[in-house]
């Protein structure tokens, strides 16, 4: 790494898209940001902003079949605005990998020995594991010479207990096959929790939080003075919350059921509960504006969405009970990521009727709308309220250049 070489590209690969953002590490400051959605099918979209040429926003449509397509596309887009990855300027790549198992405690430099221990880890992550080792490989082969560090969703969650991370299962059995809970999207739980208590003015140790992570995948966890105590999400990021195509918390033996019963295979099961359940198994529509879209339109089909927008909140209301009594005292609940950022009704009904739990929402501060962390509880409310957008991507890339500065 060269003295001048400040700027750091975060890949943060899901299973059907592809979000990077290009930093300079010297003050924070995004170069270039964009996605691609639809990674697989017929058509992707690639949208790409140059912010440090302060040129406009680009959409290009066209067939990338996998992530390394994808990130192919996107490096010759940033080679376009003269911050190509050949740059001397780069000092590093920063990898989001969700699942790091027991061994990934911290931020890490990809070696073999490294990619193969993610690669272990597939059959636990298999909608992301893949996408984030096609996305090393490609960065990898790009430059080579280049560290590739990778950052983990599970690792904020290692300090969970054992009573909170066990499952009551044999252990023996447990032990044998690594099963307990992982927790997932630790990456955006520290750094929100985090910039919760700066919202509060208060240090990160002083605080109990309750995080609410409602992007299309979703979780819930339970910081206590800057460390997890609890996460919804599990062995994979299947358990917990209702999610935009994931059911979430589901009695183990409906798996039995369908398979002895209703005659479903072992990957039609996971199909299932993976891609085809969540709001979109309940009323056809994952995103939550087009949900609350039908509600307001009403209606047969208005009801349907209803009642999945229902059982959405009812989940989201018993974790927060439970993490209320997890926690003992809670001083914030946060909300962030796509939903929880943006659907002020969401963050209404979760919230009515916990006044007994020390939890309301001001209407008017609800209604705002801003990228700003910001109170929405009425003032002098017990427990504070809050929309604190995350920046997984940030994240990562502090993560990873005081790893490679170091
Ligand atoms: N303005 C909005 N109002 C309501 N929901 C929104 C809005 N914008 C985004 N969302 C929701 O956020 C989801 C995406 O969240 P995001 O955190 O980007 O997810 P992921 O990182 O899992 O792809 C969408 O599926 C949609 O439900
Ligand atoms: C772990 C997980 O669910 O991630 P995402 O929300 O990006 O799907
Ligand atoms: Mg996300």
């Amino acid at each position: 790494m060269t003295a001048t070489a400040t700027r750091v590209l975060v890949l943060n690969s899901g299973s059907s898209s592809l979000k990077y953002q290009l930093l300079d590490m010297h003050d924070a400051a995004r170069l270039a940001v964009g996605l691609v959605e639809r990674i697989g099918e017929e058509t992707s979209r690639l949208v790409h902003t140059p912010l440090a040429t302060g040129g406009a926003k680009r959409e290009t449509e066209g067939a990338m079949a996998d992530h390394a397509a994808a990130l192919k596309a996107v490096a010759a887009e940033l080679a376009a605005d003269g911050l190509g990855l050949d740059s001397p300027q780069l000092a590093a790549i920063g990898h989001r990998v969700v699942h790091g198992g027991l061994k990934f405690t911290e931020p890490t430099v990809i070696d073999d020995a490294v990619l193969t221990e993610i690669e272990r880890l597939v059959p636990v992550a298999p909608l992301h594991n893949p996408a984030n080792i096609t996305g090393i490989r490609t960065a990898r082969a790009l430059r080579p010479d280049l560290p590739q560090v990778a950052v983990f969703d599970t690792a904020f969650h290692t300090t969970m207990p054992e009573h909170a991370a066990r499952y009551a299962i044999d252990v023996a059995t447990a032990d044998a096959h690594r099963i307990r809970r992982y927790g997932f999207h630790g990456t955006s739980h520290a750094y929100v929790s985090r910039k919760t208590a700066a919202l509060l003015g208060k240090d990160p140790s002083e605080v109990n939080v309750i995080v609410l992570h409602l992007g299309n995948g979703a979780s819930a966890s339970a910081v206590a003075g800057g460390r997890c105590v609890d996460t919804s999400m599990g062995l994979t990021p299947l358990e917990g919350l209702v999610m935009g195509t994931r059911s979430g918390d589901i009695d183990p033996a409906v798996t039995f059921h369908l398979k002895r019963v209703a005659g479903m295979s072992e990957d039609e099961v996971d199909e299932l509960l993976n891609k085809k359940s969540g709001l979109i198994g309940l009323c056809g529509d994952n995103d939550m504006r087009e949900i609350r879209r039908r509600i307001d339109a009403g209606g047969e089909d208005g009801a349907r969405a209803q009642l999945a927008f229902d059982i959405y909140i009812h989940r989201l209301k018993k974790y927060l009970g439970a993490y209320t009594a997890v926690l003992g005292r809670v001083d914030a609940v946060a909300f962030t990521a796509g939903v929880g950022e943006n659907a002020a009704p969401v963050r209404e009904a979760a919230i009515a009727g916990l006044a007994q739990m020390g939890m309301a929402v001001d209407a008017d501060r609800n209604a705002v709308r801003s990228d700003e962390p910001r109170l929405i509880s009425p003032e002098g409310s017990r427990v504070a309220v809050a929309v604190v957008p995350t920046d997984e991507e940030l994240e990562i890339a502090q993560q990873t250049y005081a790893l490679v500065s170091a």
